[in-house]
């Protein structure tokens, strides 16, 4: 039996594993070619954010854009599990921030390197509190939506994802097993953009929750 509460996972320490180019509207607006199938990347565990605490811009880049991002949070462990059983698997839902120092992020494309410091630098993951499973009844439809400074910049809905949760948690655990505690970002629908210091950035799932950060520079 866990002694651990499950609803503050982001003091577990577990794995942050993040699916790019999962709307064909986000991958279009980066010139991406719609992904045959899921593209992967990491982040670690101290890229959690808390609300109440700033996003930091990273002293190295100067385009940091906001991508908002249904979160999955694993509840029991697997590999290789089947999508017919994939939702026993998830605890519950949290609303993410994957935030990308997007010329960061194209100077590692263009030099075939990887996205470590473009994603998962301290305060690139800030999360809102966690929601149980029988919350979000339906999680393939839910609206995202996010605002800098009360502008609304991304609006979608989680049925626009290429590969739903259920082909997600499937095709990860085949790789990669998963554990309690792990949460997986499920992509970002169109609208990124910049964000500089003392913006505030706030973003929900409709009728369910919402949550702000301000960004600061370090
Ligand atoms: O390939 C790119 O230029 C950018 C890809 C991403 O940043 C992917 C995501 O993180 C996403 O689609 O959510
Ligand atoms: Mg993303």
């Amino acid at each position: 039996m866990t002694t651990r509460n499950l609803t503050r996972f982001w003091e577990w320490g577990r794995k942050i594993i993040c699916v790019g180019r999962n709307y064909a509207d986000h991958a279009k607006e980066l010139k991406n070619a719609i992904p045959t199938e899921p593209v992967l990347f990491l982040k670690t565990s101290s890229a959690y954010l808390r609300e109440g605490s700033p996003i930091i811009v990273p002293a190295y880049s100067n385009n940091l854009h906001h991508e908002v991002e249904f979160g999955v949070v694993i509840g029991k462990a697997g590999t290789a599990i089947p999508q017919e059983s994939a939702m026993d698997h998830v605890a519950g839902y949290v609303l993410c921030l994957d935030m990308t120092a997007r010329d960061i992020q194209d100077e590692c494309k263009s030099k075939g390197l990887p996205w470590t410091l473009a994603k998962a630098f301290n305060t690139s993951c800030p999360v809102s509190e966690f929601i149980p499973k029988d919350k979000i009844p339906d999680p393939g439809n839910i609206n995202l939506w996010l605002k800098v400074n009360d502008q609304m910049r991304q609006n979608g809905n989680t049925s626009q994802m290429i590969f739903s949760i259920p082909y997600l948690i499937n095709y990860i655990s085949d790789f990669i097993s998963l554990e309690e505690g792990d949460l997986i970002l499920t992509g970002t629908p169109k609208g990124v953009s910049r964000v500089q210091e003392h913006d505030e950035i706030e973003a929900g799932i409709e009728g369910i929750i919402s949550m702000s950060f301000k960004v600061e520079r370090s």
